[in-house]
């Protein structure tokens, strides 16, 4: 009777999603004081193991776990081996925003970052877990974390941004140094940026070559499933997300939460969407900002809670089910995501690039003076030239702009206004839900024509052959510029045609005449130094 009694109680404490086993004493030989330490059990299969843990034996197993640009439980390779590797697995995230300096996440970015890490602990609490959340010198912090907790192991997924391999390299040299293991390991990418490189063993400097190698050796490995601990450490002391302050004080992120879901269940569900209604006509499809033709998938895969791995995986296993005939072609979309590996490629290769010409023949290009009042219209979608305008309002109200509207957007910023590019990767780091250090470089530098592999400078976006190109309907036009949207159609693409209307609608004139300052850029491109 006594047995079956004894085995009911194990039972249910097995599958409880409650703590299992509270340990407010540690006997760990340099346990700080001041934390108190809970295990729950995480993965259920495993939990009549867990159970008979012996306190005496806590910590020497024990890993912690670094969440950063990696906000998600599936295809995580540091989280699985730590899993794989140790009893015990405390989850952290540490907020360190001096130490992104001089790229500390912008106001969208940080709001995303909040509904991340919150949607990341409503996953770890599925299992039992709670994310440790600790804020200041990430090297003292995991200083008192590991002593809290015994730990002899650190993981956590690589970055490729300057000032985190900085940061990242003297982490692990400290910790290594007290005797702490530490495992970086991959996960945001297919493929390391050191791991492809030309005949003469140099980093890739142009595009096609670059893709036409990576193309030839995608991962062939299934994504890992959902990683789970034997038991989840739990330590007091972790800050309520609130006190990160990442949400802005003032109220103006209603846009924001209207268009997004972040965190790993929301970017399953946009992939989803994406595979069913949009990737059959990508190729066109993505050209249309009208349209959700593209996958919404940015956010997601900067702050790591999706894969590139999982994303082709999805594609590959829905396409493969469907008839030869009808199945899409994923070229052209897995080519966008080749960019995004290229545009690592060249940060890690080249980590200067956020700040200087990746061409130093552009040093010496005369950009316009600075002139707050006309990039303060330019933010703010107030230029007089609806296509750029609408982008920017779309900036504004959801963090993200189209993919074709950034390029004439970022072009008419730095031909027709002549502005340094710098000043629109800047805004643009502070408004786009996604704003990656690697992508928002070479998207700029690319269309300023001073980067690898850049559009050739004389590539002057023509707003308004665009519009009627791209937007022939001028539904993206009425939807970010409602002033407009009683303009006959035709009218919408050059509004300033008819200066009556415009002053009725409330709409500016242009700032600037669009052939006159493209020829001035011209000029000045001209007469640039010969390569
Ligand atoms: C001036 C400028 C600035 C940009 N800044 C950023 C930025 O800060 N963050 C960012 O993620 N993208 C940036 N891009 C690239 C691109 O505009 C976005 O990645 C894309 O619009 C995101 O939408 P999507 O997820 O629907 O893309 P999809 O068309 O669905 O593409 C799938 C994924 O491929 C990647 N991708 C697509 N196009 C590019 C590209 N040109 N360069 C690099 N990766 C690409 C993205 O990760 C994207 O999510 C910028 C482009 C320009 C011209």
């Amino acid at each position: 009777m006594k047995q079956a009694a004894e085995k009911k109680a194990a039972r249910v404490r097995v599958f409880s999603r409650k703590p299992i086993l509270v340990v407010p004493s540690i006997p760990s030989p340099d346990r700080a004081p001041g934390f108190k330490v809970e295990f729950t059990s995480g993965d259920r299969r495993r939990q009549a193991a867990t159970a008979l843990t012996r306190p005496s034996s806590i910590g020497h197993d024990t890993a912690l776990v670094l969440f950063r640009r990696d906000l998600r439980l599936a295809d995580h390779p540091a989280l699985d081996a730590a899993c794989a590797g140790h009893e015990r697995i405390l989850p952290l995230y540490l907020h360190a925003r001096d130490e992104e300096a001089p790229w500390q996440p912008g106001g969208a970015s940080s709001w995303w970052l909040h509904h991340a890490l919150e949607a990341l602990q409503q996953r770890l609490s599925a299992q039992g877990a709670t994310l440790h959340i600790a804020g200041g010198d990430s090297l003292a912090r995991l200083r008192a974390l590991i002593k809290a907790s015994g730990a002899r192991a650190v993981y956590w997924t690589r970055r490729y941004e300057p000032a985190a391999i900085a940061r990242d390299t003297a982490l692990k040299a400290a910790l290594r140094a007290d005797g702490i293991a530490v495992h970086s390991l991959p996960g945001n990418l297919w493929c390391e940026p050191w791991q492809l490189a030309t005949a003469e063993g140099l980093p890739y400097r142009v595009f096609t070559p670059f893709w036409r190698k990576l193309r030839a050796q995608l991962p062939a490995e299934q994504p890992l499933p959902e990683a789970h601990a034997r038991q989840w450490l739990q330590l007091s002391g972790s800050l309520p997300l609130d006190a990160l302050e990442l949400l802005p004080r003032i109220p103006w992120a209603g846009g924001l939460a209207a268009s997004w879901k972040p965190g790993e269940a929301g970017a399953q569900e946009l992939l989803e969407v994406f595979v069913d209604d949009a990737l059959a006509d990508y190729a066109n499809g993505r050209d249309l900002p009208a349209r959700h033709g593209t996958s919404r998938l940015s956010p997601h895969l900067h702050f790591g809670e999706i894969t590139p791995r999982q994303i082709l995986h999805a594609l590959q296993a829905r396409t493969q089910r469907m008839d030869a005939r009808r199945r899409p072609d994923l070229e052209p979309y897995l080519r966008e995501l080749g960019w995004r590996e290229f545009a690592h490629h060249l940060l890690y290769h080249f980590p200067q690039t956020p700040t200087e010409n990746f061409n130093p023949r552009f040093d010496s290009f005369r950009w316009a003076d600075d002139n707050p009042a006309i990039l303060r219209r330019w933010q703010l979608g107030c230029t007089g030239i609806p296509l750029v305008d609408a982008g920017m309002r779309e900036l504004w109200h959801t963090g993200w702009m189209h993919n074709r509207v950034r390029m004439i957007a970022a072009s008419f910023l730095t031909k027709n206004l002549r502005l340094h590019w710098q000043h629109g990767a800047r805004w643009f780091w502070d408004t786009l839900v996604d704003a990656d250090l690697a992508n928002n470089t070479l998207g700029w530098q690319w269309v300023a024509g001073c980067g690898a592999d850049a559009a050739p400078y004389f590539r002057v976006f023509n707003p308004h052959t665009q519009a009627a190109k791209f937007d022939p309907e001028a539904a993206y036009l009425k939807r970010w510029l409602p002033e407009l949207a009683k303009l006959p159609t035709k009218l919408l693409h050059e509004p300033w045609r008819d200066p009556d209307a415009l002053t009725n609608c409330g709409y500016p004139a242009p700032i600037v005449d669009l052939s006159a300052t493209r020829e001035a850029a011209l000029r000045q491109w001209q007469a640039l130094p010969p390569r």
